[in-house]
C-alpha cells in the first residue's frame, strides 16, 4: 500500500498536523475500545509536538490522557533524566505537564545494559497487551523519525537489528556512534494501526526522497523497512524536508 503523504509549510505546521492526527487518534482509540497505545519518537523534530499537544487547551482537553499509554520507539544508552535521552526529551516537552498517571509511561530502561533494558522492555510490552508467546503488539500509533542517513528510531543502516523478525525490542550497537541503542523492531512497527513519519528540514530531503522514491534497499535505507501489514502508513513533511 502506498503511504499517504502530506506536505505543509514550516515545523510549526508540522507539529500542528501532527497534532491533529494524535489527538484524533487517541480520542478515537479510547471511545472504541477505552485505552491508546503510541509509541513515540525521539530526536529532535517531534519536540515542537509535544510542546504543543501540552501548550494548545484545545488539544490538550481533546486527548484523554488517563487512558493514554506512552512507549518509546527507541532509546539511549543514558539514564532518564540526561539530555540524550528519549524519553526525557518527551517528558520535559510534553508528559511533565499534563495530566498523564506515571503507571501509563513505559519507558525504555536506557540506564540498565541495552541487551538487559531490550528484555525488560519486551516484559513491559506482553503484560501492557496481554500477548501470548510469539505475539506481537498493535499500538494505535507510532511516530518516527527519519535520520538523514536513512535510519528510523535506532534501526541504523548495516546493522543486527535491521534483521530480526522474532523478538519484540533488541539492543543495536550502532558503530558510527559507537555506542549501543535499544529500539522496537521493524515487525512491532509494522503491525501498528497507524505510522507517522515525522520529517523536517533541507538535512532530511536526500534522504527522505531515496527512501520513498528510490530502489528498495533496507540496508542501506532502514526507513524503507517500515510498511505496515494491516494499518496506514503516513509521512508528514515540511517544505524542505519535500524539496
Ligand atoms: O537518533 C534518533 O534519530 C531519529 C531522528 O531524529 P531527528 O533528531 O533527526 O529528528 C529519531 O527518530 C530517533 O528516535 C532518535 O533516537
Amino acid at each position: 500500500m502506498k503511504p499517504e503523504i502530506c506536505i505543509v509549510e514550516s515545523p510549526q505546521a508540522l507539529a500542528r498536523a501532527a497534532a491533529h492526527e494524535f489527538a484524533n487518534r487517541a480520542a478515537t482509540a479510547v471511545q472504541q475500545k477505552g485505552v491508546f497505545s503510541v509509541a513515540l519518537a525521539g530526536g529532535h523534530t517531534p519536540k515542537a509536538l509535544y510542546s504543543l499537544l501540552a501548550d494548545d487547551a484545545e488539544l490538550q482537553q481533546k486527548i484523554p490522557w488517563r487512558d493514554s499509554h506512552f512507549f518509546w520507539g527507541d532509546e539511549r544508552s543514558v539514564p532518564p533524566d540526561h539530555p540524550d535521552s528519549n524519553f526525557c526529551m518527551a517528558q520535559t516537552a510534553l508528559l511533565s505537564r499534563v495530566p498523564v498517571p506515571a503507571a501509563n509511561l513505559h519507558r525504555i530502561k536506557g540506564e540498565l545494559a541495552p541487551q538487559q533494558a531490550a528484555t525488560a522492555y519486551e516484559q513491559n510490552l506482553a503484560e501492557f497487551f496481554h500477548l501470548q508467546p510469539d505475539a506481537l503488539p498493535r499500538f494505535d500509533l507510532v511516530l518516527l523519525g527519519l535520520g538523514a542517513d536513512g535510519h528510523t528510531a535506532s534501526l541504523f543502516p548495516g546493522t543486527r537489528a535491521l534483521h530480526e523478525q522474532k523478538r519484540m525490542a533488541v539492543a543495536n550497537w550502532v558503530d558510527k556512534l559507537g555506542t549501543g541503542r535499544i529500539t522496537l523492531t521493524a515487525p512491532v512497527f509494522n503491525n501498528a494501526v497507524c505510522v507517522i513519519f515525522l520529517v523536517s528540514g533541507s538535512d532530511k530531503a536526500r534522504a527522505r526522497k531515496a527512501v520513498l522514491e528510490g530502489r528498495y534497499d533496507p540496508e542501506r535505507l532502514p526507513a524503507q523497512l517500515i510498511r505496515p501489514r494491516a494499518g496506514e502508513l503516513k509521512w508528514i513533511l515540511d517544505a524542505a524536508a519535500a524539496r
